[in-house]
């Protein structure tokens, strides 16, 4: 409603559309055809235009009568107001639109268009009966444009009568906005019964009266377009300049598009434009867009809805106003305008609004409403990366949703998870999946790199930024590897012995992990770095750290006894790793052994000697007799010096790996650190792992102090705060707040990584819950016994249990003894439970499967065990009496005394040991008597309550096999509350 075609006005104005196309262009005004839309401030102008040029009026005057006869039923309010025009205006011919005005008060005895007769009639009627009115629907639109173009046109008479087409601008006052239209319809035709008129209009507004205090609410009502733009749209937007439409130099303008669209965005308002002009010469899209608008904002609406349809989608009908305006424009732009003045200001507005706003819809639109909350979306293939044990926070950081909207999305998906809980990686992918992205868990290399990142340390970068010319020779780092009993600790004794110079620091040669040997080789003093460890175990372990230290493989073969398991093995692992290798062919002294063998056997393995054709070198030695051994450290070099650039700059902060770290009574963290580059000195600050400190002193394999540390040279470092694991890597940091930092980071993502690991794993008492989810449909389990026949007998009980197609009971092995790290190692692979039967964890066991989450029951009852596995199954669990073990003590002497028995002379290992608690005594990790008492305590020759740990005492279980070397291990029942 709020525009006009051209040819519209012309009839209106009672000229050719022609001459009207040359009024407008000479007015400044683009307009293409005949059946463009102008806007108001157009409409207004050319109302001032035709004044202001009497010759034009005449032809007018005879059309007039035309278009007025020729009036639709829609625009009959028109043909009353013609006459009307005619008669008040006399000898001023007043634009039809004007002539209304009066005629609205005319009207009234128009009888049969008494309502039509106002202007305001005329613009309600048509919308409140757009329902009813047939044609008007259609017309509605046109008309209610003309109508609202009117509007304009009322206070530019007002104006034009005062001061001139001229005024007709001014009128815009922007700043006192609300004032403008208030004293023009007021003032300027107060003599009319217009301020009926114009609160008409606003009643026929009055849907958005309501929302009076927010003008652009209501961005449909024609009637609020128009007469508010005076009063209401300045009121809120005074501050902006471009909201006054009436302003020469935006309203005008904007009105004629082409201005601006050809000036600034031609294309894009040129795209609109075509869009909404291919709707336009549909005229049957009119009606039923009006009718499809009840309120009679049918035009303006449908206009709207198409542009603003998109964005608008999501929200939901009702919204749509409300959505498509307040969100995208309420604040800040186009929208309110385009309320607060309806089409007229609204329409180029909303051109400018619909690049931000279409966006920001069509983002919306995609984004899925949960709980209220939008939450953003990928578009399937969006990687985000986020680290092992990450939490929700995390993962609502990195697509930049809050915590609590992916809370109810994971509530939705039947999750329950709290912000900052660590998640699986399942449950990130099924999380990533439903919200469309691709979740990737960073392996713990790339999660490292991210964490070093954070202080500006790129470890990569560097070593790529180093120049050439900084780089110097370094030592080879060797690893002997082998089958068992093939001679490699010999072997590395022989090196070491024969060429370690142990006499230099007159210390006693230790062993730290790794050490150095120097040799002259070719006229220089070469070194050679071994890694003290044999067996490709240790290598492997280092590897999975991320830490490939070595250079070269020394791969030890008994002659007398061949290729074996383990030497494939190494082999294997020494090709994946890309480490050059030779072969130490030991034991050539004993009788039988035959060294040739060896070579052919290798090559089907891909080690092919140099004396065949390849190029691995092979060397005969006896690490017993010491021969060959030279031959087999010349080897060494020569085959690093030949195959292996071995080079590093030693001028540079130190990086390295630990290949060794314990806690030393005295001297705290001992960590053994292998340089791989630059050069480590005393008092530099370091990060190894997850520890950090200060290098507070260095030592060498021979116990001498060190004071810096090349490429390639072995230490022991004192001054970690904890013990990192070996494998760990280190660096330099520029600063102790850096290095303490780094080291908490690690350890941060550590934690969340082990507790995430546990959140994963099954347990008894949630295994109901884990059946429920699907989340397993086998329950594993590993038995560990005291004897093979209480194996035996559990696992064929267990396997005899009725547990229904909903699970199936797997038993994924089963043994004799201590439960051992292995046992967790599987446990932890296999998702399963580990039950023991009269046996206890390893030492450091317990440890282990904690941090991994494993879960480990007791027993030593075989019925008990039993009893809680089909528990378990059936969902049963009755809330569980947990066993705590309160404190353990290793019987050092046993005391025989007719009195008490056999008394335990113990030290307390851990805990404390007090009198009457429950007991049991572990022999070889087997538990040999389960259900005993502290009978009696004694610390010296005192009877005592309890003895801490540390501190000897005697001890009496009232049981007599008690041996050296048993422990004592006291617990106590406690209740344990269920999940
Ligand atoms: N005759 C002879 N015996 C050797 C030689 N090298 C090692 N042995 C013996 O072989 C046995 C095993 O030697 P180790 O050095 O312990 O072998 P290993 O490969 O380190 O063994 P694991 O540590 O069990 O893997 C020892 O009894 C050594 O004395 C050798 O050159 N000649």
């Amino acid at each position: 409603m709020a525009k006009v075609r051209v040819h519209e006005l012309a009839k209106e104005l009672g000229i050719t559309s022609k001459k009207l196309l040359e009024v407008l262009k000479e007015s400044g005004e683009f307009v293409k055809s005949a059946s463009s839309t102008i806007e108001a401030p157009v409409v207004r102008k050319a109302h001032e235009y035709i004044e202001a040029h009497p010759e034009l009026i005449e032809k007018k005057k005879k059309s007039a009568k035309k278009p007025a006869s020729q009036a639709k039923a829609g625009k009959s309010g028109e043909r009353a107001v013609d006459p009307d025009a005619e008669k008040a205006d006399g000898a001023k011919s007043q634009s039809p639109s004007r002539a209304r005005a009066p005629e609205g008060k005319d009207a009234p005895g128009d009888g049969s268009t008494s309502a039509q007769a106002s202007p305001a009639a005329e613009r309600t009627a048509p919308r409140a009966q757009s329902g009813g009115a047939p044609v008007p629907g259609p017309k509605p639109g046109p008309a209610a444009a003309a109508s609202s173009s009117k509007a304009p046109a009322e206070k530019t008479d007002k104006p034009r009568e005062a001061a001139g087409a001229k005024a007709a601008k001014p009128a815009a006052p922007k700043p006192g906005a609300p004032k403008p239209s208030a004293p023009k319809p007021a003032g300027d035709k107060s003599k009319a019964p217009k301020p009926s008129n114009p609160k008409k209009k606003r009643s026929g507004g009055g849907g958005p009266k309501p929302q009076a205090p927010r003008p652009g609410n209501n961005p449909f009502a024609p009637a609020q377009g128009m007469p508010r733009p005076g009063g209401g749209g300045p009121k809120p937007q005074a501050p902006r300049p471009g909201n006054n439409p009436f302003a020469p130099a935006q309203g005008m303008p904007r009105p004629g598009g082409g201005q601006r669209q050809q000036g600034k965005s031609g294309g894009r308002s040129g795209s609109s434009r075509p869009r909404s002009g291919a709707q336009r010469p549909n005229p049957s899209m009119m009606p039923d867009r009006s009718s499809a608008q009840p309120a009679g904002r049918s035009s303006s609406g449908g206009n709207r809805g198409r542009s603003g349809g998109p964005g608008r989608g999501g929200p939901g009908g009702p919204g749509n106003r409300g959505g498509g305006f307040t969100r995208s424009g309420g604040k800040s732009r186009g929208g309110s305008t385009a309320g607060a003045f309806g089409r007229q200001g609204g329409r180029p507005s909303r051109g400018r609004k619909s690049r931000r706003a279409k966006r920001e819809e069509f983002e919306a639109q995609s984004s899925p409403m949960v709980a209220g909350i939008e939450v953003p979306r990928g578009d399937g293939s969006t990687v985000v990366r986020v680290r092992a044990g990450a939490s929700l926070a995390d993962f609502a950081e990195r697509i930049g949703a809050s915590s609590a909207a992916l809370i109810a999305v994971l509530f939705r998906m039947g999750e329950m998870a709290t912000a900052n809980q660590s998640l699986d990686e399942d449950t990130f992918t099924l999380l990533g999946a439903e919200l469309g992205y691709d979740v990737q868990i960073l392996s713990p290399e790339d999660e490292d790199r991210e964490i070093l990142e954070a202080f500006d340390i790129d470890l990569e970068a560097e070593d790529e930024a180093e120049d050439d010319k900084d780089l110097v020779a370094r030592p080879p780092v060797v690893t002997v590897m082998g089958h068992v009993d093939h001679g490699k600790t010999k072997l590395l004794d022989a090196i070491r012995s024969t060429h370690v110079i142990d006499t230099e620091h007159g210390g006693i040669t230790q062993h730290i992990g790794a050490y150095q040997v120097h040799l002259d080789y070719e006229g220089q003093d070469r070194a050679i770095t071994f890694i003290d460890t044999p067996g490709h175990e240790a290598f492997t372990q280092m590897r999975a750290r991320g830490a490939d230290v070595t250079d070269i493989a020394v791969l030890v073969v008994a002659a007398d006894d061949g290729v074996m398991p383990q030497t494939i093995e190494a082999v294997n692992h020494a090709q994946a790793a890309g480490v050059k290798i030779i072969v130490a062919v030991n034991k050539i002294d004993v009788d039988g052994a035959n060294p040739e063998k060896i070579r052919g056997q290798l090559t089907e393995y891909g080690i092919v000697t140099e004396e065949y054709g390849g190029d691995t070198m092979f060397v005969d030695i006896s690490a017993k007799l010491r021969t060959g051994i030279d031959d087999l450290l010349e080897a060494i070099l020569y085959t690093a010096d030949a195959d292996l650039d071995l080079r590093a700059n030693p001028n540079r902060d130190a990086r390295g790996v630990a290949i060794e770290a314990k806690l030393d009574q005295g001297r705290g963290a001992v960590v053994t650190a292998l340089v791989q580059t630059g050069t480590l000195r005393i008092g530099d600050s370091l990060v190894v792992g997850t520890a950090h400190g200060r290098v507070r002193a260095m030592f060498d394999d021979g116990g001498g102090a060190v004071e810096e540390a090349e490429p390639s040279r072995p230490v022991q470092i004192l001054g970690m705060s904890t013990v990192p694991a070996a494998g760990d890597s280190f660096l330099v940091a520029p600063d102790d707040r850096t290095a303490r930092q780094i080291a908490d980071k690690r350890e941060a993502a550590q934690r969340a990584a082990t507790l995430a690991k546990r959140r994963k794993r099954i347990s008894l008492e949630n295994l109901n819950d884990a059946l429920k989810q699907g989340t397993v449909q086998t329950l594993n389990l590993i038995i560990k016994g005291d004897a093979s026949g209480s194996v035996e007998a559990l696992e064929s009980s267990l396997l005899e249990l009725e547990v229904g197609d909903e699970v199936a009971l797997q038993i994924i092995h089963r043994g004799v003894g201590a439960i051992t790290q292995n046992d967790v190692n599987l446990a932890t692979v296999d998702n399963a439970i580990i039950i023991g039967f009269n046996v206890r964890p390893a030492e450091r066991v317990q440890e282990i499967a904690d941090r991994e989450g494993v879960d480990m029951k007791f027993y030593s009852v075989i019925y008990s065990a039993i009893e809680d596995v089909e528990a378990a199954l059936k969902g049963m669990l009755k809330p569980i009496f947990e066993e705590v073990q309160l404190a353990a003590a290793e019987i050092r002497q046993v005391f025989r005394s007719g009195k008490f028995g056999n008394i335990a002379g113990s030290i307390v290992r851990s805990g404390t040991i007090r009198r009457g608690a429950k007991a049991r005594l572990v022999r070889d990790g087997v538990v040999v008597a389960p259900d005993l008492e502290i009978v009696s305590l004694r610390r010296e020759k005192d009877d005592v309550t309890e003895v801490r740990e540390g501190y000897e005492c005697g001890i009496t279980l009232g049981y007599r096999d008690i041996r050296e070397g048993d422990f004592i291990e006291t617990f106590e029942m406690q209740e344990k509350p269920r999940d």
